[in-house]
């Protein structure tokens, strides 16, 4: 599991371990690997190290420190360094001091960004690598003029440190002209930006560096699933299982109006796992067509008993879906609300009230469906979705392009990948499936949430494989996106 902590706590940490070092140490272990990283980045790009040129781009602060400090490191392997001070009279001392006795060049943004052809205003057009040491931990707000316009003129890979300069370290937001980096090395801690879209595209790989924080972290703001933790929570049939015992999922989705959207949340739920799954609904046919072994009936009354209800997609927001979606509620089950459910409890507060008290409730919406449930998003999504999930006593899974998900408790895990592909619709309907047959089969809703969005992006990519792919094609992914977790049976 990824950790991330926010940075005012990666803040705090690092004050205890400052008091306790060197002066200057626990810079030079940073900027130590960020050179590390900028040789393995030249040498992959060009074959060599000694002989390449890099760029430093210097801000006011720390962050600058470190890149200069990197580029003294880089001297020192045989590279031409040349550091471009943003504010010249707040240079860090030590680390402009190291850089010109390893040999270094300094030129000012203002020679850079003048017309000249000499060696200092080339510096970045002539480099193979830039270090972005513009703003680390302290960055508010997009890039100032004089830095983006000194980006602006970047045409090689950038090497981000700590974080790509420009984007907001805690929400992972981008308000202006802001770094775009081929790879990041970040210290001591993932902090948000670094798994929080748009700000995670623009990290490239994320290297973490141990600067010796953990110790003083305490427990990290959110959680990041890896495949061994979605391996470890997949509910797979034990010898004594039996179709019943694995937990039986219910669809109350689609409907003659959107019958599709019965089938992707029926397919979502039947191939995440053994066991049953009924639906209900005047879908009934096609879903018993695409799926002979789904138990389909018109009507929620005549379903028979479920472990968990999945409901809302396509199930259009008239009275009988109000009926539906209050009957679901009031089963004593656990409920995935995704779609229309989302918004006809947005829509009839007098809804909520026909949920039993203490019962599991998974919402699903996307930026569109929060927004009606409980307000306008912001820029502070984790905030955002963990109020909600306060306030409506339930798991809220927020989707896009970083998936944020929270429980009452405050809870919180993303799942951030970096591909698209699960943008196409009806996906959503599918993952809704998923998320149910997890519930069902008694997997602890915030992990539920957490392990479906983390199955539904990995059978996006297995089905995309480099180019579109539609709905029904990411639900028949999802064996093959288990298989590849080698869950053990
Ligand atoms: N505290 C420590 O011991 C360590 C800190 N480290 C580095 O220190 C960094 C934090 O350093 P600082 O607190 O000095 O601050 P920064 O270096 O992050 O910020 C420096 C200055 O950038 C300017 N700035 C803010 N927003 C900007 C924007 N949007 N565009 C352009 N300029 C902007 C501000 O004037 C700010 O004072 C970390 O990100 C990390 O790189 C590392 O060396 C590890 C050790
Ligand atoms: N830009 C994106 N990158 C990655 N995943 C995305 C992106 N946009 C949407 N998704 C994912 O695609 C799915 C879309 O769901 P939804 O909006 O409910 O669509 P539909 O209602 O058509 O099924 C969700 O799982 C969401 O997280
Ligand atoms: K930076």
């Amino acid at each position: 599991m990824r950790e991330v902590w926010t940075t005012g706590r990666i803040r705090a940490a690092e004050d205890v371990v400052l008091a306790r070092t060197q002066p200057g140490a626990l810079m030079r272990r940073a900027a130590f690997a960020v050179s590390v990283h900028a040789a393995r980045m030249l040498r992959e790009r060009s074959g060599r190290v000694a002989g390449c040129r890099v760029a430093l781009l210097v801000g006011a602060g720390n962050n600058g420190g470190d890149a200069l400090w990197a580029g003294a490191f880089l001297r020192r392997r045989g590279v031409g360094v040349t550091a471009v001070l943003l504010a010249p009279d707040k240079t860090h001392t030590e680390g402009l001091a190291a850089l010109r006795r390893a040999g270094g060049r300094v030129v000012t943004a203002a020679d850079v960004s003048s017309e000249r052809s000499d060696g200092d205003s080339n510096a970045l057009a002539t480099a193979d690598l830039v270090i972005d040491g513009i703003v680390g931990l302290a960055a508010r707000g997009g890039l100032r003029p004089d830095a983006a316009a000194l980006v602006e003129r970047v045409t090689a890979p950038i090497i981000a440190v700590d974080l790509p300069s420009g984007v907001d370290p805690d929400t992972g937001a981008v308000t202006g002209p802001a770094v775009a980096a081929a790879a990041t090395v970040t210290f001591g801690a993932y902090k948000p930006l670094h798994v929080l879209a748009p700000a995670a595209s623009r990290c490239g790989e994320v290297h973490l560096i141990d600067i010796g924080l953990r110790p003083e972290l305490g427990e990290p703001d959110f959680r990041v699933l890896d495949p061994g933790d979605v391996a470890a929570r997949l509910p797979l049939p034990k010898p004594a299982d039996d179709k019943y015992t694995q937990g039986v999922v219910g669809v109350a989705a689609g409907g003659s109006t959107y019958p599709g959207a019965a089938v992707l949340t029926t397919s979502g739920a039947v191939l995440t796992k053994s066991g049953m799954v009924r639906y209900a609904g005047s879908a009934a046919d096609v879903v018993r067509a695409r799926w002979p072994e789904v138990i389909a009936t018109g009507s929620l009354s005549d379903a028979g008993r479920v472990q968990a209800w999945v409901t809302g997609p396509g199930l259009g927001t008239a009275s009988g879906a109000r009926e539906t979606v209050r009957e679901v509620l009031a089963a004593d089950v656990p409920v995935i609300a995704d779609a229309d459910a989302v918004n006809l409890l947005a829509a009839h507060p007098d809804l909520w009230d026909a949920r039993e008290p203490g019962t599991p409730l998974v919402l699903t919406p996307h930026e569109r469906e929060f927004a009606r449930l409980a307000g306008d998003i912001g820029d502070d999504h984790v905030a955002a979705v963990v109020a909600a999930a306060k306030r409506c006593d339930a798991v809220v899974l927020l989707k896009g392009h970083s998936t944020v998900i929270a429980d009452q408790d405050g809870r919180v895990l993303v799942h951030y990948t970096g591909r698209a592909w699960p943008a196409t619709a009806g996906s959503g309907d599918v993952l809704s499936g998923i998320i149910g047959a997890l519930l069902a089969a008694g997997v602890e809703p915030l992990f539920a949430a957490g392990c479906a969005a983390w199955l539904h992006d990995s059978a996006a990519a297995i089905a995309a494989s480099g180019a579109p792919t539609p709905a029904s094609l990411i639900a028949e992914a999802i064996p093959a996106a288990i298989r590849a977790l080698e869950p053990k049976t």
